[in-house]
């Protein structure tokens, strides 16, 4: 199936899909708490379904409640079967040191995206704290944990995936014994460990920052939670660019007082002059307006990137996104895959080691566009050809069931013209 977009005028409301991010961490932490969490509206897309499956192998009891997932989690036990956690590197990451926790071996695996993409630095983590660890030769999954661990000490570079680091920091309290994590670079993606931070505070585990990374003390357990998932601002930003680019867009759902990193991108167009409005509830505003270039660091928001360099090629000047060399490490390579579709859509893109340079604004025309089974490629593509002269077409357009599986239906509600060819 292919997704053909043509040039569109968008206006009005829709509500941003639930967290991804808070999904898969409500999910793991209820299955880890003894007794029962109630999960209310969380994102049920093919990530986070990854993992839903995942806790129920490990022995959580899951079910449906209408919109909301009942988990009934502890006394987690190895698997039989090998966890597939598809496309999904939060799953894969954070349920190894989960697993690490356990005693038996659990087996991991995933599509050839999530194959390819690092583990080695949290499995050496794993291997420090006592776990037998067997991976392929490059580090990557498929691969086995044995556990559990004993040790209390971890040393992991910060600047790959913060991922590594909710993995250690989530498994930890099952261990019983606490754990102190050594960074030894610094951390990217950081607003990703404070959302960590933050689930487990509410489950009853406090997590100590430290000058050189984190201390999750002895002795603590989780407790069950009740919790509703709030909007993705992830997700909400191609809503917002939407806006800002081809109309007046409204986003309700999102919550000001989330710790998501990515909430900065409605900073970012205001700065680059779009029309923002922001009313007390959360619901953000975003209409169209001339736009100027700004440098912009994405180290902590890295899955911005593809939204925000389309968003950059209508901006009068140069505009330099940097920070974000882990982006080579995501569903695709995406810098690369980025510079591909925008440069055939007609942009003046360069990419550099962290990010890329862009000169604008440039007149995009249709291309076909490539999304390495990328979800935020895709979305990103979707939302250039709502300005492009002749048609885009989209290959892979339901790769955005990953994170947000409403989104062609969502952009169609709000007056795009989208096509499945
Ligand atoms: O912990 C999380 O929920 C995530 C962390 C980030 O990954 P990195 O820490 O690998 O940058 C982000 O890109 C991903 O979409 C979700
Ligand atoms: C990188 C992403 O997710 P994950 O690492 O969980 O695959 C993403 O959603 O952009």
């Amino acid at each position: 199936m292919m997704l053909a977009v043509q040039k569109s005028t968008l206006r009005g409301t829709v509500a941003a899909p639930p967290s991804k991010s808070h999904t898969h961490r409500a999910f793991i932490l209820a299955a880890l708490a003894d007794g029962e969490s109630v999960v209310s509206s969380p994102l049920i897309g093919e990530d986070t379904c990854a993992t839903l499956d995942a806790v129920a192998a490990l022995g959580a009891t899951v079910s449906r409640r209408g919109d909301d997932v009942v988990i009934r989690g502890g006394g987690l036990s190895a698997p039989a079967d090998v966890i597939n956690c598809k496309n999904s590197g939060t799953s894969i990451r954070i349920l190894a040191g989960v697993a690490a926790q356990i005693a038996g071996t659990v087996s991991f695996t995933g599509d050839a995206s999530l194959c390819s993409r690092p583990m080695k630095p949290l499995l050496d983590a794993l291997a420090e704290l006592g776990v037998t660890v067997s991976a392929a030769d490059n580090g990557c999954a498929p691969f086995s944990v044995t556990g559990p661990a004993t040790g209390c000490c971890a040393t992991i570079r910060g600047d790959i995936s913060s991922q590594f680091i909710s993995a250690l920091l989530i498994g930890a309290p099952l261990g019983g014994h606490g754990l102190t994590i050594h960074l030894t670079t610094p951390l990217t993606s950081r607003p990703y460990v404070e959302m960590t931070i933050a689930a487990m505070k509410k489950r009853g585990v406090a997590v100590v920052t430290t000058g050189d990374g984190f201390i999750v003390p002895e002795g603590r357990q989780y407790l069950p939670a009740s919790v509703r998932v709030g909007g993705d601002y992830s997700s909400a930003a191609f809503l917002f660019a939407a806006g800002a680019l081809a109309g007046d867009v409204c986003v309700t759902n999102l919550d000001p007082a989330d710790p998501q990193g990515d909430k900065m991108f409605i900073g970012l167009l205001e700065l680059l002059g779009a029309v923002v409005s922001r009313k007390p509830d959360g619901t953000v505003r975003v209409g169209h307006n001339e736009l100027r270039a700004e440098d912009v660091n994405l180290a902590d928001a890295p899955d911005l990137f593809p939204i925000a360099a389309v968003l950059s090629t209508q901006c009068s000047g140069t505009t330099r996104l940097y920070g974000a060399a882990h982006l080579r490490f995501k569903e695709s390579d995406r810098i690369k895959s980025t510079a591909l579709f925008l440069r055939d859509m007609g942009a003046d893109i360069t990419e550099t080691e962290d990010g890329c340079i862009i000169r604008g604004p440039s007149t995009l025309h249709g291309a076909k566009v490539t999304t390495f089974g990328d979800h935020r490629i895709m979305m990103a593509a979707a939302v250039a050809g709502l300005i492009a002269d002749g048609t885009t077409v989209i290959d892979d357009p339901g790769c955005c069931a990953v994170s947000y599986p409403a989104f062609v239906a969502d952009m169609q509600a709000l007056g795009a013209d989208m096509r499945y060819l």
